[in-house]
């Protein structure tokens, strides 16, 4: 190595480092002759200086000069430089020295306040890329050092180091380069892997007991504030601990969503290890019930892969949301944007009692609440169309059609928009109502779910009637209008809880049978609920019927129930083509199962 350099007209410093005169240039041509670059020059001098000389208070001599008149020192190294001038300027005026890294540091110096560029610190210039900027003693050493023991001091010291005692750094903007609609080149996505900016945060987090660490521009008026107030006391390191916390928290999270990035482009089937990134949205009052604790909590990778829904709401109005409602309104949100047509559905503890499909999102709204009044009274209202003044006043005055008196309560109404009359005439029906502005939900996309000591995890049911073949297996053939309604039982009983049966006829839910731990049960259910209008609908169930004679399909013939559709599959689907045949009733099968546990 020293041969090879030496060929080169190379020759060992005093630091025993290779200096290259090629180097060298290189280094004054992008540092400059002066300023900076002289900076550097003695800089490199003080280092030699010191190493060479065999008493460490020399050493010690030159780090107190270099800090001689400063609070302290600062190393701002940012991608995101919102507030850096505000932040820039808060320091210099307390005292503080300000390192900077190089377009952190152009960013401080065009807002007015006097920086030093880290080459200055580790007498090298930033290299390959920017792959290696910070990653060097000067600065590891500065944080890294416990200012307690004095053989740290003394060791940062006889190498000219200076303490660092605040680093504020933000990482590479790794997920949005991901994420962004231009997809990134592998290569590109690979050279916005953050490296020495975590390197930077962990060690600073580590030495929290001496070391102030930022990571997020909200933190940086908190900072100001606390390094303006009293002197070290219980407070001070309290808030550097926090700092620590969040510092380590924001490196997982990065890390997470470059190794998921990572799995997506050369992993197969599912990664044998994940973490998900999970930010606190909000801490709620309770959970399912008031003597449970309950916080949600936003999924970063869900809602900027634009999966949209509940979790990517905007609150205009009413009450804060609790735990439940997070549930209900994502059940009745999802359900609506699975619809192609106007759609209103109306949710009762995940499970939609109402649902109707109709050129006319007023009409829909009508029929879905008619479909079981009682149900939907405090229920959750979805539309999958922008909601005007005109349906905001239909909701705030229908009248519940049980007694034609009573105005319907709803918990939530959400939607994907509202006209600016719509929304102030919604607001004037209750203090009560929350109201919910959401991106359409995403039909696929990932779904986790706990268990005790562990988690599920399973792509979205995204399937929906287009993409199923409905294949006659009665003599009876189903006319257009039947398929059509069989298509819209089929989708409403996918968003209903196992086991499933739903009744319809003309785009609307006439009955629901939900969560019955036998068929039958829920079968009889919804006939129930469809009363007198059960003659001539359609039938949907979500898996195949286990027994047909005096069970689930025989009680829906006799009924007067005209059409069926199950998956099929069951070793007793003989027996209900039979008896469809037998009572003249059409039935189809599709092969897929829309199980919801
Ligand atoms: N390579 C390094 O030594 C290094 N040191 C700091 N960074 C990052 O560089 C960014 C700031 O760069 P600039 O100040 O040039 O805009 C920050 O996001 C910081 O995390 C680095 N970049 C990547 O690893």
């Amino acid at each position: 190595m020293q041969t090879a350099l030496a060929a080169q007209g190379c020759r060992l410093s005093v630091l025993g480092r290779a200096v290259c005169p090629v180097l060298a240039r290189h280094r004054n041509s992008c540092i400059g002759e002066s300023g900076p670059a002289s900076n550097f020059q003695r800089l490199r001098r003080r280092q030699a200086a010191a190493i060479s000389s065999s008493r460490p208070a020399a050493a010690v001599r030159v780090m107190a000069s270099a800090a001689a008149g400063s609070k302290g020192k600062a190393l701002i190294s940012v991608s995101d430089k919102t507030n850096l001038d505000t932040l820039a300027k808060g320091l210099a005026d307390m005292g503080y020295e300000i390192v900077s890294t190089g377009g952190s540091a152009t960013a401080i110096e065009k807002a007015g306040v006097a920086v030093k560029r880290v080459e200055e610190l580790t007498g090298f210039p930033e290299m390959l890329d920017g792959r290696v900027k910070t990653l060097h003693p000067g600065v590891h050493g500065g944080i890294l050092a416990r200012r307690d023991l004095p053989e740290h001091m003394a060791a940062i010291a006889e190498h000219s180091i200076t303490p660092i005692d605040i680093v504020i750094v933000n990482l590479y903007p790794f997920r949005q380069t991901v994420t962004a609609a231009t997809q990134p080149s592998y290569e590109v996505a690979v050279e916005n892997i953050d490296i020495g900016g975590p390197a930077m945060i962990r060690a600073a987090a580590k030495n929290h007991e001496h070391v102030t660490v930022v990571v997020d521009p909200s933190d940086y008026a908190p900072l100001l504030e606390r390094l303006g107030g009293a002197a070290e006391d219980a407070a001070a390191l309290a808030f550097r601990k926090r700092c620590a916390w969040k510092a380590f928290q924001h490196c997982a999270t990065y890390d997470s969503t470059v190794a998921e990035w990572l799995w997506g482009a050369v992993g197969e089937g599912p990664a044998p290890e994940m973490s998900v990134p999970m930010k606190l949205a909000q801490g709620l009052r309770y959970g399912e019930n008031p003597h449970q604790s309950a916080a949600y909590y936003t999924d970063s990778s869900l809602a900027e892969h634009g999966m949209g829904g509940v979790g990517a709401a905007v609150q205009h109005y009413g009450k804060e949301m609790s735990y439940n409602n997070y549930l209900d309104a994502d059940a009745a949100y999802s359900a609506a944007c699975d619809f192609a047509e106007p759609t209103c559905v109306i949710v009762k503890h995940t499970n939609p009692c109402g649902v109707a499909s109709k050129d006319d999102l007023l009409e829909a709204y009508r029929l879905a609440v008619r479909a079981d009044p009682i149900s939907a009274f405090g229920g959750i209202v979805a539309f999958n169309r922008p909601v005007d003044a005109d349906m905001a006043r239909e909701i705030r005055e229908f009248r519940s059609p049980t007694d034609g008196e009573t105005r319907m309560f709803y918990e939530i109404v959400i939607a994907p928009s509202y006209t600016p009359e719509g929304l102030e005439v919604l607001k004037g029906k209750s203090k009560m109502l929350r109201i919910l502005e959401a991106p359409p939900r995403a039909p696929s996309g990932r779904s986790l779910r706990q268990v005790a000591s562990g988690w599920l995890q399973q792509e979205a049911d995204s399937l929906k009637p287009d993409a199923i073949e409905f294949t006659c297996a009665s003599e009876k053939q189903p006319t257009p209008q039947q398929l059509e309604d069989l298509k819209f039982a089929w989708l409403c009983v996918k968003h209903v809880k196992s086991n499933a049966i739903t009744v319809a006829k003309d785009g609307k839910l006439l009955g629901m049978g939900s969560g019955q731990p036998n068929r039958v049960k829920s079968v009889q259910i919804a006939l129930e609920k469809a009363g007198e209008e059960v003659k001539g609908s359609v039938l949907a169930s979500d898996a195949f019927f286990p027994f047909t004679w005096n069970d689930s399909v025989e009680i829906a013939c006799k009924a007067g129930v005209a059409a069926i559709v199950h998956p099929g599959g069951s070793v007793r689907d003989a027996d209900a083509v039979e008896c469809c045949n037998k009572y003249g009733v059409v039935l189809l099968t599709t092969g897929v199962r829309h199980f919801k546990h």
